[in-house]
C-alpha cells in the first residue's frame, strides 16, 4: 500500500496498522502542531453504505461520549475518491495485547490497567452504546503528564442497547465474545461487554486468554496468590450464564477497584531486592544475608498463596517467573551441564536456594535454570535420562506460545523433583531450556512456570 502524502491539512508520516475494515495512519496537524492517528477505511468498503454508516456512527458516538477513557475523535472528512476517514487522538504506546506479550503485569498494575478499561465500558453503557468487541488489542495507550493514559478504541461494532435487544447478527472476536454474542439473532445487553472484560482480566492477569466455555479454570491456578475476590468476579464474569454475571461495567469496575483499595489482599509480589535489581545485577550472587532471609519463608513452599518473581537475565533477553521462595541466590551466568553446553547452550540465568549445589541432584536445591539455544533443540541432546537413578516421564508442551517436551523425575535421588524442558515459540528457531527443581512433584508449577518464560527479540 503506497503512504499517500497528506489526508486535507494533515501530513501523513507513517501507517499504524490495517484492521478488517480500515488503515490507520499517523500523521501530523501542521497548524496546531500536533500528532494525530486517522483511521481510513478501506477502498473495498468504503462504497456499503452499511459500513460507511458503521464507521461514522462510530466517530458519532466517539465524538458524543468526549470521555478521557476513550479515544477522542476530532474530525471526520471524505476523501476526493470517497473514502471516509476520522482523525483521532494517536496513541502513543500502542496497545494492551503489545503490553501483555512483552511484559509479566504485577498484579496492581493489571488492576490499574483493568479499572481505566472499565471506566471507559462504563462511559459507553451510560451512553446508551454496547462496545461488543473488547479485547487489548482494542485498548490503546498514551502517555500524559501524569502517566500513562488508557484510551478504549475500535468502535466499529459498537451497538445502541435499544436496538440491540432485538434482532442482532453475530459479531466480536471469539475468545473474547460473550456465548450470546456468538449465536445470530440472539438479543443483547451490556453484560456482553461484562464477559468481555472478564476475558480482559483473565488475559492481563495470566499472560493467557481466557479459556474457551465453560470456563473452569479461574485465573488464580495459573498465577498463584491472587485475592480469592478477584478469582471469583472474573469467574462470574465469565458465566456463560449472563444472569450470573455483575450487570454492568460499572458494577465490574467498582469492585475490581474495591479489591485495589485493600491493600491485605494484594500478595507482595516484589521483594525489595527485585526492586533495586540494577545494583544487583553487577553481582553474579547474593550474599548471605539473602539466603538467610529466604530459609525463613521455606515454610511456605507449596501453599497456595505462593506468589512468582520474575527474573530477568543481565541482557533483558529471558524472563522467567520463579517462586518467589526459592530466589535466595540470583546467579547470571551459570554455566549449564557440560552436556547442554555442548549441544549449544549459554551460561544462563538461575534463581534458586542453593547456587553451590544446583547441578549436583544428590543435594537438595530448589529453584530455576533458564538458557537460550540456537535453533530447535530436542530435549534428549540438551540431557541425559539417567539423572535421578530413573527415567523420566516425558510429555510435550503444545500452548498457543510453546512447543517442545518436558521430562519430570517426580522423586530425584530423594532430593525433590526435577524438570527439564526444551521450548520453542512456533516457528521461532530458538530454544529455550529450562531446569526446575521443586521440594515435590508439582507438574501445574512446571507449566506455570514455562509458560511464564519470555524472549525478547
Ligand atoms: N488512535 C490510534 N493511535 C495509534 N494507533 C492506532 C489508533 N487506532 C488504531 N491504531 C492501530 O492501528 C491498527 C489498525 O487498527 P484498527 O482499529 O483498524 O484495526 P484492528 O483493531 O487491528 O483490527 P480489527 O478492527 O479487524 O479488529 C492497530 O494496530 C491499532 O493498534
Amino acid at each position: 500500500m503506497s503512504q499517500p502524502e497528506a489526508f486535507g491539512r494533515y501530513r501523513v508520516i507513517r501507517r499504524l496498522g490495517s484492521g478488517s475494515f480500515a488503515t490507520v495512519w499517523l500523521a501530523h496537524d501542521d497548524l496546531l502542531n500536533y500528532p494525530v492517528a486517522i483511521k481510513v477505511l478501506a477502498e473495498n468498503w468504503a462504497h456499503q453504505m452499511d459500513i460507511q454508516h458503521r464507521f461514522l456512527e462510530e466517530a458519532r458516538i466517539l465524538r458524543q461520549t468526549d470521555s478521557t477513557w476513550l479515544v477522542a475523535v476530532h474530525d471526520v472528512d471524505v476523501l476526493p475518491d470517497g473514502r471516509p476517514y476520522m482523525v483521532m487522538t494517536y496513541a502513543d504506546q500502542g496497545s494492551v495485547a503489545d503490553m501483555v506479550k512483552r511484559d509479566h503485569l504485577p498484579l496492581d498494575e493489571a488492576l490499574r490497567l483493568l479499572t481505566e478499561i472499565g471506566q471507559g465500558i462504563t462511559v459507553l453503557h451510560n451512553h446508551g452504546t454496547i462496545h461488543r468487541d473488547i479485547k487489548p488489542s482494542n485498548v490503546l495507550l498514551q502517555s500524559s503528564p501524569v502517566g500513562q493514559r488508557v484510551l478504549v478504541a475500535d468502535l466499529g461494532f459498537a451497538k445502541s442497547i435499544d436496538e440491540a435487544s432485538g434482532f442482532t447478527a453475530a459479531a466480536g472476536t471469539p475468545g473474547y465474545m460473550s456465548p450470546e454474542q456468538s449465536i445470530p439473532g440472539g438479543d443483547l445487553d451490556v453484560r456482553s461487554d461484562v464477559y468481555s472484560l472478564g476475558a480482559v482480566a483473565y488475559e492481563l492477569l495470566t499472560g493467557r486468554q481466557a479459556p474457551r466455555q465453560p470456563v473452569r479454570t479461574p485465573p488464580g491456578r495459573i498465577r498463584p496468590g491472587l485475592p480469592p475476590a478477584l478469582d471469583e468476579l472474573i469467574m462470574s464474569a465469565l458465566s456463560a450464564d449472563r444472569e450470573s454475571r455483575p450487570c454492568d461495567a460499572k458494577t465490574f469496575t467498582d469492585r475490581v477497584r474495591a479489591i485495589r483499595m485493600e491493600p491485605e489482599l494484594l500478595p507482595r509480589e516484589e521483594p525489595w531486592w527485585q526492586r533495586h535489581r540494577k545494583q544487583w545485577r553487577r553481582l553474579a550472587t547474593l550474599g548471605a544475608a539473602l539466603a538467610m532471609m529466604v530459609l525463613t519463608a521455606t515454610s511456605a513452599y507449596g501453599a497456595p498463596s505462593m506468589s512468582l518473581t520474575p527474573i530477568h537475565s543481565a541482557t533483558h533477553e529471558l524472563r522467567v517467573d520463579v517462586p518467589t521462595e526459592w530466589v535466595s541466590e540470583l546467579h547470571l551466568d551459570m554455566a549449564a551441564r557440560p552436556t547442554a553446553a555442548e549441544a549449544g547452550a549459554e551460561p544462563g540465568l538461575l534463581a534458586t536456594t542453593d547456587g553451590d549445589d544446583w547441578h549436583a541432584t544428590d543435594k537438595t536445591s530448589y529453584g530455576v535454570f533458564t538458557t537460550l539455544m540456537p535453533g530447535v533443540r530436542d530435549l534428549g541432546r540438551v540431557t541425559e535420562p539417567d539423572r535421578c537413578g530413573q527415567p523420566p516421564a516425558e510429555r510435550r508442551v503444545d500452548t498457543p506460545r510453546w512447543e517442545g517436551k518436558v521430562w519430570e523425575w517426580s522423586d530425584c535421588s530423594g532430593n525433590g523433583a526435577l524438570a527439564a524442558a526444551t521450548v520453542h515459540e512456533p516457528g521461532e528457531p530458538r530454544t529455550v531450556y529450562l531446569e526446575i527443581r521443586q521440594p515435590d512433584y508439582r507438574p501445574g508449577l512446571t507449566d506455570t512456570i514455562i509458560d511464564g518464560v519470555r524472549v525478547y527479540a
